[in-house]
């Protein structure tokens, strides 16, 4: 299986660019990251090359967190500022060498008009990336973490999917959240399997290191390699000893590398 170090939690004591090269130099075999909007893509493009990492994909931005938003593509009167913020991602993730686009979908009251917003925003999504050889991803995200948040199960994100129909889009199926949300992660991945377009690892329930915890990953990548999942998988988790010993808590990296 390849990983993908999450920059978005890992080596956050770094700029971004210094970043992709400590995750080159940990051994990862990709990189994925959330809000890289501040940093110049031109310094990343440099620091992927001289890596020789692709970035997976970024997230659109989530608004105002201090006013509790954490996506905007599903609020209803925020299609200006969504499809603004979508433009956006796709433009950066395509100048950066990226694949996908995660589309948050944000906090609502989970209603149809909700939903119907999304989707439009989706098929709108879609039809950009598409342009751009990109793909764009949604993913079911707890609502323990983030109350009130769209989009927080599989079922939910198959009608979605049914609902969008676009080749572009897929399912961004993270362990931490689902394992929280719903559990059954095998059967559930396996079933899922031809919608997936990435996969995303972490502890739960502390988020942390993903060779702790309730869930074995060691056992599911070697499943999830069995059903035949040719991407990388995102390690997604806030280290536990802070974000400055990214590297010292990385044991497990070599261990479900090695089966
Ligand atoms: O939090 C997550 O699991 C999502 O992947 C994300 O990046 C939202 O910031
Ligand atoms: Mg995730």
């Amino acid at each position: 299986m390849r990983y993908a170090a999450n920059l978005g939690f890992l080596f956050t004591d770094l700029a971004l660019p210094d970043a992709v090269r400590a995750a080159a130099q940990a051994g990862f075999d990709a990189v994925e990251c959330h809000f890289p909007y501040e940093t110049p893509v031109a310094d990343l493009r440099a620091a992927l090359d001289e890596t020789g990492l692709r970035m997976l994909a970024l997230n659109t931005w989530p608004g105002d967190r201090d006013a509790g938003e954490f996506g905007l593509c599903a609020l209803p009167g925020r299609q200006d500022d969504a499809r603004r913020e979508i433009a956006r991602a796709v433009d950066y993730a395509a100048a950066a060498g990226m694949d996908a686009v995660h589309v948050m979908a944000g906090r609502t009251d989970g209603g149809e008009a909700a939903d119907a917003c999304f989707c439009a925003n989706l098929r709108f999504a879609c039809d950009l990336a598409a342009a751009r050889n990109l793909r764009i991803l949604i993913e079911p995200i707890n609502t323990r973490d983030v109350p009130g948040y769209h989009l927080s199960g599989t079922d939910h994100a198959e009608r979605v999917l049914d609902a969008v129909q676009h080749d572009a889009l897929g399912l961004m199926f993270d362990c931490y959240h689902m394992q929280i949300m719903q559990g059954d992660l095998a059967r559930t991945l396996r079933r899922l399997m031809p919608r997936i377009g990435h996969v995303q690892i972490a502890a739960v329930p502390d988020r942390g290191e993903p060779d702790a915890g309730e869930v074995n990953y060691s056992w599911l990548m070697r499943e999830l390699a069995e059903m035949g999942y040719g991407g990388h998988v995102g390690a997604e988790y806030r280290p536990r000893a802070g974000a400055g010993s990214t590297a010292a808590g990385l044991s497990w990296l070599s261990a479900f590398r090695d089966g």
